[in-house]
């Protein structure tokens, strides 16, 4: 039996510049931090209480301020991407196929719940997903295993049996820290930065690509 999981940011849609723009805002214009493009974009996976530590250090802020900060940088989020979202190219096509040929379907993202809704009901595609792991449904996020252990733990799947589809080395690291072979969506990290990592199946630039339509 061989089944899917997908990361949704960056992987689903390509929506990771819209994530940075809205960190970069929140850690230097709220908070007063300097941090650079590349610093936001290297920091910027995991649970955002991660990411909020990552950047500032632990004990900065209560778990009740990083969740308002949170909520503050995902409604700048979906108010900026909401006119460019979409799926990528040749998902939604992957995405029937696949289920056409019953092959067990989750989601494994780092997202809060709001925002992966925010994804799955406008572009409709809930239905195709047997199981949905958000930050709040996991101890410690990607790299982290948890992330993609349980999805396939709901889906009923063997580790082994798992392709997880990711964007970013700590996806892709939490996909290798659960035994899980990975596909690379090209969309926010250039290859190089996946060097380190020995569960690579194949990079893509999308969905088109003859390699992943032959994974049905
Ligand atoms: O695990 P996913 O689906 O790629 O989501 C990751 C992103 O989710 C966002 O909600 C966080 O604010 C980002 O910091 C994080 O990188």
């Amino acid at each position: 039996m061989k089944a899917f999981i997908f990361d949704l940011n960056g992987t689903m849609v390509n929506d990771m510049p819209y994530h940075a723009a809205a960190w970069k805002r929140v850690a230097n214009e709220v908070l007063g931090g300097n941090f650079t493009d590349e610093q936001i974009k290297q920091n910027m996976y995991g649970k955002n209480a991660e990411v909020l530590v990552r950047l500032f250090g632990s004990g900065k802020f209560s778990p009740e301020e990083m969740d308002k900060l949170s909520e503050d940088k995902e409604e700048q989020y979906r108010r900026e991407f909401i006119s460019e979202l979409a799926l990528l190219p040749g998902l939604a096509e992957f995405l029937e196929r696949a289920h056409q040929a019953g092959i067990p379907m989750a989601i494994g993202s780092a997202a809060i719940p709001s925002n992966i809704d925010f994804v799955l009901d406008n572009l409709n595609i809930r239905h195709y997903f047997k199981a949905i792991v958000s930050a709040h449904d996991v101890t410690h996020s990607k790299p982290d295993p948890e992330s993609f252990t349980k999805p396939a733990a709901l889906l009923g799947v063997k580790p082994e049996d798992c392709i997880v589809f990711e964007d970013v080395p700590k996806g892709a690291e939490a996909a290798r820290n659960a035994g899980m072979k990975a596909v690379i969506l090209t969309t926010t990290h250039p290859v190089e930065d996946f060097d380190a990592l020995d569960n690579i199946l194949h990079f893509a630039g999308d969905f088109n690509d003859d390699y992943i339509k032959a994974l049905v």
